[in-house]
């Protein structure tokens, strides 16, 4: 089954508090951030503090990735050998621009895997995209390792370089956010949208998740725990929902025994991609486990 990427929680690698708790929220994934919530003082203990917690602590299940510094500073290659040794499921590539820096990442975390015995390619990757230069390039960058997961777009450092700032209409992110999202798919990988920072404001979240739920991003990234139901409560499939993806899955087993593969369902026409959005819907509300195996709606 797809793994659910609804939120990938921010955490930053210098607060020993944070990185030890950071799993019971109930975020999809931590994130444990090495990058920019991070002092230069403070690099080289945070690389220590993030490697300790993922040796020591138990997440469960949930997925564990590292947001490290990139190869231009002096920290990047510590810290992928650090996060590759501490067995990270996924490094994070910050303020990725071409294909090129995603291939020398990678050939450091190749060379790091192959340094403590760990098998290649253990380690996956994600690509943040926080610049004009690198949503230009997100297609590419999308296709140039299949270690990558996902992109993500990085919106506090791509309006900068926009010479904008952040709306609440969203208006500023509308050609990254697309370019992401078209590059991920036509890569088959996942597209994760933004941090909002503006914690308290709840209703300027909601919209912002609403949106981004409608464009089809798998998820988004979170920066406190607050912020986690409300992203999980826009993507969950409703009672509706399932109800409707049941009726269409019904519909369309009824029409392939009639020797059809388009049916009347009250009124609107069911066919090959309507029968695979309710696919999706399924294994979404299974996931969520909203449903039982058998599709049986259990939610309070
Ligand atoms: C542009 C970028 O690069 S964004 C990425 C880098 N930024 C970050 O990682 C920031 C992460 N977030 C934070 O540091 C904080 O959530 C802040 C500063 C935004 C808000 O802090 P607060 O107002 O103290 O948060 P709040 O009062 O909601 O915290 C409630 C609890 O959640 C914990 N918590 C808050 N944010 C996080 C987090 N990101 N990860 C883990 N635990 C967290 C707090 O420690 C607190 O725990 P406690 O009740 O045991 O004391
Ligand atoms: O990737 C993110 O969402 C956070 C970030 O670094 C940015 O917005 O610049
Ligand atoms: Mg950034």
């Amino acid at each position: 089954m797809e793994r659910l990427r609804r939120t990938m929680m921010f955490v930053p690698g210098n607060n020993p508090g944070m990185l030890k708790d950071a799993g019971i929220y109930g975020a999809d994934s931590v994130m444990f951030d090495l990058e920019d919530s991070v002092s230069l003082a403070e690099k080289d203990a945070a690389r220590m503090l993030v490697m300790q917690a993922l040796q020591t602590v138990d997440y469960g299940d949930t997925e564990l990735v590292v947001r490290i510094n990139d190869l231009e500073t002096p920290f990047g290659r510590p810290d992928i050998f650090a996060m590759v040794k501490a067995g990270v499921d996924v490094i994070r590539l910050p303020k990725t621009e071409t294909v090129d820096d995603v291939l020398e990442t990678e050939a450091v975390i190749a060379e790091a895997e192959a340094y403590f015995n760990i098998p290649h390619k253990t380690t996956k990757m994600m690509a943040a995209i926080e610049s004009a230069e690198g949503v230009l390039n997100a297609p590419a960058i999308a296709k140039a390792s299949d270690r990558l997961i996902g992109i993500a777009i990085g919106a506090e450092d791509y309006v900068t370089n926009m010479k904008t700032r952040r709306y609440p209409d969203g208006a500023e992110l509308s050609f990254a956010r697309n370019m992401i999202l078209h590059g991920a798919r036509a890569a088959g990988i996942a597209a994760f949208d933004t941090v909002y920072s503006d914690v308290d404001n709840e209703a300027g979240f909601k919209h912002e998740v609403e949106l981004i739920h409608e464009l089809g991003f798998d998820g988004k990234s979170v920066i406190n725990p607050r912020q986690i139901p409300l992203v999980n409560a826009i993507y969950a499939p409703t009672e509706n929902d399932v109800q409707n993806a049941k009726d269409v899955l019904n519909a369309i087993e009824e029409a392939r025994i009639k020797g059809s593969g388009v049916i009347a369902l009250n009124g609107k026409m069911v066919d090959k991609p309507v029968v695979a959005r309710a696919q999706r819907t399924m294994m979404l509300a299974e996931a969520s486990h909203l449903v039982d195996q058998e599709g049986n709606w259990h939610a309070e």
